[in-house]
């Protein structure tokens, strides 16, 4: 039978518990997936880690997944998401590519230094939107910043319902202001540039403690033992922390509806602007632009917007045009074979 109290602590909410039916309920085993390697999966339950092989048949799940298994711990399927971060892959490969999912709160990490970019945050945000979790600005270093609420008002411009959060990434009694954010049954992600302070926000969420959901000692290919990064977080303090190298790289691709909610103000605007399809650029009777001359819209905004947009449409196009190749390949070869088949009198 299922343990839910067990499983709070490790993120479960109602969303995952409507899915299951009373036989599920009572004969199979729920876990959540931890860390994930390219044979295997290490999954929890709240009380015990382990190991699911992945099999040719499994299908794709990533570190945040919900699973049912057997009582041999074999997969039965994964519950439904909540919520998914995806990217597209790296290198020459178009392909989307899962990284992590169920993320109720994403902290967009930025330090209060040269490094602060408001088109970058702006970047993150449109990402997260897409993604159906909720976003948080936390700006670090405020130790070494002088004036920490003139970057805080910055941000908070963007989007006066934003929660943003001035921190010292180093000091535990600075990042308390985040507990409000982390609910005990809630999962967060930490994502930012190179520097930003990610990793030491969250050694200090988790003062040091980073193997809670327990430790595991792996044998490499030429059996030395190493011990796995664990991608899946406990706090102390309830809530749990998902940090995936993946989620460090992660670029827009099919975030439409995430700039959108980003750029609510330009979407609100143009309802003004004279053409139906007015791309803000020359179009005479812009209201966009209006608002720009007006200076109740920076340029550098509007000309971030244009940019997220012609980025994620560049990166979606190319995505469906390798989904069309691929259906249009799947359909040739499937020709081909029941030819050849026909050939041989099969
Ligand atoms: N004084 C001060 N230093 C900080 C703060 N946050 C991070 N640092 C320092 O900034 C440097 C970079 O921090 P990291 O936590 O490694 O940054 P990261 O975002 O994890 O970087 P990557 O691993 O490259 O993605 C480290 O030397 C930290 O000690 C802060 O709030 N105050
Ligand atoms: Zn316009």
């Amino acid at each position: 039978m299922i343990n839910y109290s067990l499983l709070l602590k490790l993120g479960w909410k109602p969303f995952f518990q409507q899915q299951l039916t009373i036989e599920e309920y009572e004969t199979s085993l729920c876990v959540r997936v931890v860390e994930q390697h390219r044979s295997e999966l290490v999954v929890s339950n709240g009380q015990d880690v382990f190991k699911v092989p992945i099999l040719k048949s499994t299908p794709e799940i990533v570190v945040g997944d919900w699973l049912l298994l057997d009582h041999e711990n074999r997969l039965l399927r994964v519950l439904d998401r909540k919520s998914k971060f995806e990217r597209k892959s790296a290198g020459t490969k178009i392909q989307k590519q899962l990284i992590a999912s169920n993320i109720d709160t994403a902290f967009i990490v930025s330090s209060m230094n040269d490094d602060f970019n408001l088109s970058r945050i702006e970047r993150y945000l449109a990402l997260v939107h897409s993604s159906e979790a909720d976003a948080v600005i936390v700006l670090t270093k405020s130790d070494l910043c002088e004036e920490p609420s003139r970057f805080v008002a910055d941000v908070q411009n963007l989007d006066p319902l934003l929660s943003v959060v001035a921190v010292n990434a180093l000091d535990t009694e600075s990042i308390s202001a985040l507990s409000s954010f982390i609910k005990t049954t809630d999962t967060v992600c930490v994502i930012g540039s190179s520097g930003v302070g990610k990793s030491t926000l969250i050694n200090t969420l988790t003062n040091g403690n980073m193997l809670a959901t327990g430790s595991i000692r792996e044998d490499d290919s030429k059996g030395r033992h190493t011990t796995t990064h664990r991608s899946l977080i406990l706090l102390n303090s309830g809530g749990v922390i998902i940090d995936t190298p993946g989620m460090r790289e992660i670029k827009i691709t099919d975030s439409e509806e995430g700039i959108s909610k980003t750029f609510h103000d330009i979407e609100k605007l143009s309802e003004n602007c004279r053409y139906k399809d007015c791309q803000h650029q020359q179009e005479p009777g812009c209201a966009v632009k209006q608002a720009v001359i007006q200076g109740k819209l920076d340029q550098r905004r509007l000309d971030n917007f244009h940019k997220l947009v012609r980025e994620n449409d560049l990166n979606s196009a190319t995505l469906a045009q390798k989904r069309a190749k691929d259906k249009s390949l799947g359909r040739f070869y499937k020709k081909t074979l029941s030819e050849s088949h026909k050939l041989k009198g099969r």
